[in-house]
């Protein structure tokens, strides 16, 4: 799959609209999603005889009323289910569940427990979702969840946010979901991920014309545009034109972390590579990488002067810490004035004094890191992931990485993009180090920051993709991207 563009709500609906104007006809969009949509379940599921839908009240709902109408058409056993107040709403709605009455369609009120049934199709909420739902819907998501049969979501997963990504307290967790007209940016980041399963997309027929003039609110980005994006190297090539990255972080007791920074710079192709570190550290990271030009570093020092002049980008903060050491050395490279890859207690120092920074600055927090930033808490935060990078970025006019389940790479004058790649087992310590020396690296081979932050960010997930498919994602280390990293960077585009 290629990079896709992703789209707000409110844009979907605007492109609805102008759709439904071109087509003439109310109706025809609803009933091009129900039958996309019971197509999309005959694929995945032709064995599927007893077919359950959960309809709510909406035009979600509707869609859900005109599949059932065409599995029952299609001789299935069909029932569907829906809460006490969700009785159809709106023209559309109510007509669809009409013609599936008339067509000898039954539909019950949940009273508790889900009728015997092969599948599930949740057409409970769709892009209306607002707030939480309630506590009838809560059980009836509660029960889907319990009987373990596949579910089909359609457009959304019931209670998910589709333009944030937020996932009330208790959300439909479908195996597919095929949304409708265009992809939406809440469904592949944060908790939403956890819920999507496989991602389907029927247009419903969609011109140019009808998406003509709403930019899309993100751009997705997926493994196989990678190896365009990376920077190529001529042959007549010498060390001196890939970029010097210097790294300057491992306080005592947290030296692997600033090694693991240097060596994926060097693994993404920077030509020379610098560690400021505690002197006590110098020795084995000779010993392990001796690639790596290790130097001892403290503030003041002519020798962290000299480092900070002959780089073109800095990669600070893995290992850092917050004592004096730590603060002499971000203190010391923001007065450099070099674009500067800020991570882990740079970030933490930053939070604590808030400044500008230099130009061509990338900030690469996770979660907690983010909240500090923005002075508030991280829960808060992953309910509005382009919203939090969003402010970040404005805030500090520099790019932002909120890192987590589907990466978050905002700038403050471009569109943000998503990162497609990755999995859990990059869940562990040490793996944001490498991603800082990644950036780090591509920025200082001539990538400019919002280029070096995303494509950065997509290597380093596709790096531990492969990675995790050794042997599952579970136990994966940041050492086991090195290799990946390698072969990736050297993917010939088109390969
Ligand atoms: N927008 C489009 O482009 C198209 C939309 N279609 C379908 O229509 C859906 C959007 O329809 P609607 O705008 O009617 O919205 P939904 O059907 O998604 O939901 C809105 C309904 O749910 C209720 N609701 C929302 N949050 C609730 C909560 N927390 N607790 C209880 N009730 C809640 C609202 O009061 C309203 O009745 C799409 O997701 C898609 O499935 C399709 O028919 C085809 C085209
Ligand atoms: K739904």
């Amino acid at each position: 799959m290629s990079d896709a563009p992703l789209y707000a709500v409110e844009a979907v609906r605007a492109v609805e609209a102008r759709a439904t104007v071109r087509l003439g006809d109310s109706a025809l969009l609803m009933a091009r999603a129900g039958q996309a949509a019971w197509q999309a379940l005959l694929d995945r599921w032709p064995g599927a005889r007893r077919i359950l839908v959960a309809c709510g009240p909406g035009n979600n709902g509707g869609d859900g009323y005109v599949l059932a109408r065409h599995a029952l058409e299609s001789g299935r056993d069909v029932q569907v289910v829906r809460l006490s107040d969700h009785v159809p709403c709106g023209t559309l709605a109510v007509h669809a569940a009409e013609h599936y009455v008339a067509a000898g369609g039954s539909v019950v009120t949940w009273s508790g427990a889900l009728p015997p049934s092969d599948i599930v199709v949740d057409a409970v909420f769709g892009i209306g979702f607002r707030g939480a739902p309630s506590d009838e819907a809560v059980a009836l998501f509660t029960a889907i969840e319990r009987a373990k049969l596949p579910v089909l979501a359609l457009d959304v997963p019931s209670g998910v946010d589709a333009d944030t990504g937020s996932v009330a307290s208790t959300a439909i967790r479908a195996d597919a979901t095929i949304e409708f007209l265009l992809p939406k940016r809440g469904l592949v980041t944060g908790a939403a991920l956890d819920h999507v399963g496989e991602c389907l997309l029927a247009d419903l027929g969609l011109t140019q014309t009808d998406i003509a003039s709403n930019v899309p609110a993100a751009e997705w980005l997926r493994t196989a545009s990678l190896s365009a994006r990376l920077p190529r190297r001529s042959r007549e090539s010498h060390k001196g034109r890939h970029g010097r990255v210097l790294c300057l972080g491992g306080d005592l007791g947290h030296g692997g972390a600033i090694l693991m920074t240097a060596e994926a710079a060097l693994r993404a192709g920077a030509g020379l590579v610098d560690v400021g570190t505690r002197a006590e550290h110098v020795t084995a990271m000779l010993s392990r990488r001796p690639e790596v030009m290790a130097r001892r570093v403290d503030a003041d020092d002519p020798d962290l002067r000299e480092l900070l002049e002959s780089a073109d980008v800095v990669a600070l903060g893995p290992g850092l810490g917050q004592e004096a050491w730590g603060k002499a050395l971000f203190e010391a490279s923001l007065a450099s004035g070099k674009p500067l890859v800020l991570d882990a207690d740079a970030l933490n120092l930053l939070a604590a004094m808030p400044q500008a920074l230099p130009a061509g600055c990338v900030l690469t927090p996770h979660p907690g890191e983010a909240a500090r930033l923005l002075a508030t808490d991280a829960r808060a935060l992953q309910h509005d992931r382009y919203g939090a990078a969003n402010d970040l970025a404005q805030r500090y006019n520099a790019v932002v990485v909120l890192k987590g389940a589907g990466t978050v790479v905002a700038s403050p004058r471009a569109t943000s993009r998503v990162i497609g790649a990755g999995n859990p087992g990059m869940a562990v310590g040490g793996m944001g180090d490498v991603l800082t020396g990644v950036v780090a690296s591509l920025h200082a081979q001539g990538l400019s920051a919002f280029d070096a932050a995303s494509y950065g960010a997509l290597l380093h997930a596709a790096a531990g993709d492969a990675a995790a498919t050794v042997a599952g994602p579970i136990g994966l280390l940041p050492s086991d991207l090195m290799p990946e990293l390698r072969r990736l960077r050297n993917v010939k585009e088109g390969a």
